[in-house]
Order: C-alpha cells, then structure tokens, then sequence
C-alpha cells in the first residue's frame, strides 16, 4: 500500500475535488478518516460520485460542520488517534484532511501531529488567490518541522504565475499543476482539467 496524504491551507480550498481527479486517475481507494458536517454532500460522496472509485467508510462521522474536535465534543466522543492508523489496501490510497494541517482532532492533537505518524508523503492543495502566499508557506513550515514529506503543492483558482512561482521559489517546494475553477463539474470536466496536474512527479511518491 502507499499512501498520499492531502490536505490544504484551508476549508474550502478545494482538496475533495483535487483528491476526486487524483483518485481517479491514479485508479486508487479514497480515506476521509474523519468527516465532520453531514447535511450536505460528504467528501466521501463527493469523492466517489467523481471518481467512481472505491471509498473507505470514515472512522468518524460527525454531525457539526466544525471543527472535528469541536464537532466530537458535540457528539459527547473524543477523537482517538490510534483508531486512525493508515488502512491496509491493495494499491494507492488517497487520504484528505479536513480544513487545513494545523486543524485539532482533540484538545492534545492536530491533523498534523497524524500526518507525521503516518510518515506519507503530502500534498497541500493551496488557493492562487491573494493571501496565498502566506497561507502556503506557513502550511508547509508547519509541516516541515514536523518532519513530513512534502510531494508538492496544487494549486486551484485563476492562474496567477508570479504568486505560484513565489510560492515555489521561496518555499522550495515542486508545482504540482494547477486546477481552474471549473464552471461545471463533472467526472469529465475534472478528469480533462486533471491533465495539468503533473501526476508522473506524484507518482514517484507511491
Ligand atoms: N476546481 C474546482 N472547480 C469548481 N469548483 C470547485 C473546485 N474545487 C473546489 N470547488 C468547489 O469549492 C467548494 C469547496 O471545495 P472542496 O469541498 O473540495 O474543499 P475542501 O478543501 O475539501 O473543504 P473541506 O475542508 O471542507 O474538506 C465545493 O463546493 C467544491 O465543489
Ligand atoms: C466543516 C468543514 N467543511 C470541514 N469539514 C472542517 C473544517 C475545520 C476548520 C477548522 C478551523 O481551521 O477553524
Ligand atoms: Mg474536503
């Protein structure tokens, strides 16, 4: 099994729908261990109804679109980390976060704490829209000193060429490609927008 972590530098920032394209091109399983809100859409279902692929159950569902600690606390749980060890697969498997890294899973863990027990690389999805810099960077010094393998950064939104290669240069830190907004989404429209991810540089780290 080879794992790829996917987390962002924010909710919202679009890591199910990268993790959707990824799955689905790389014919991998898809993990959201820990899903918190369930009105809308989860990003299990949004994974699957994208990619077609095999979804994992999460190993925690959780009412509240919070926090996931916050989300726990409601539903009276504490997030265990040890019940959140890499599942077994045959293949790739693709495992998103929730919001960004530095996101608790309880009062004494963040993500980030599990992304470094997991030793998998990582791949931050990051807007190109203004505050990026900031947020990327940050997201990767937090990850770095943790000790975690940085496959690269993906970017969605317009193309903003001097803001990505800022990124770039001063973090060191390989492009992964770049989605656009897509005004439709569907399995089709994500799958010809995924061939501006450079899968091959993603590749190497299964
Ligand atoms: N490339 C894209 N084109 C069009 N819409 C997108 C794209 N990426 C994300 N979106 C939309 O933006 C919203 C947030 O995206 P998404 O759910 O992937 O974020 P997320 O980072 O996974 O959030 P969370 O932290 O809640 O898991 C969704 O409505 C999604 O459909
Ligand atoms: C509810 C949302 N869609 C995500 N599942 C969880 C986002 C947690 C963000 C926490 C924070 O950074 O304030
Ligand atoms: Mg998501």
């Amino acid at each position: 099994m080879s794992a790829l972590i996917v987390t962002g530098t924010d909710t919202g920032v679009g890591k199910t729908v990268f993790a959707a394209g990824l799955t689905a091109v790389l014919g991998a399983c898809y993990w959201k261990p820990v899903q918190s809100g369930l009105e809308d859409a989860t990003d299990s279902e949004t994974v699957r109804s994208f990619s077609g692929a095999e979804v994992l159950p999460e190993t925690y569902r959780l009412n509240l679109p919070a926090s996931p600690h916050l989300s726990a606390e409601d539903m009276g749980v504490k997030i265990d980390l040890s019940r959140l060890a890499l599942p077994q697969v045959d293949g790739p498997l693709v495992v998103e976060g929730a919001g960004g890294v530095m996101v608790p899973l309880n009062r004494q863990a963040f993500y980030l704490d599990l992304f470094a027990q997991w030793r998998a690389p990582v791949i931050l999805v990051a807007r190109t829209a203004l505050g990026t810099i900031n947020h990327t960077s940050l997201s990767l010094m937090a990850l770095r000193n943790a000790g975690c393998e940085v496959a690269g950064v993906a970017f969605v939104g317009d193309p903003q060429p001097e803001v990505e290669q800022t990124i770039v240069q001063m973090c060191d830190v390989r492009h992964l490609g770049r989605l656009p907004f897509l005004a439709e989404l569907t399995q089709q429209t994500l799958s010809d927008a995924f061939t501006a991810i450079d899968i091959e540089a993603i590749r190497r780290f299964l």
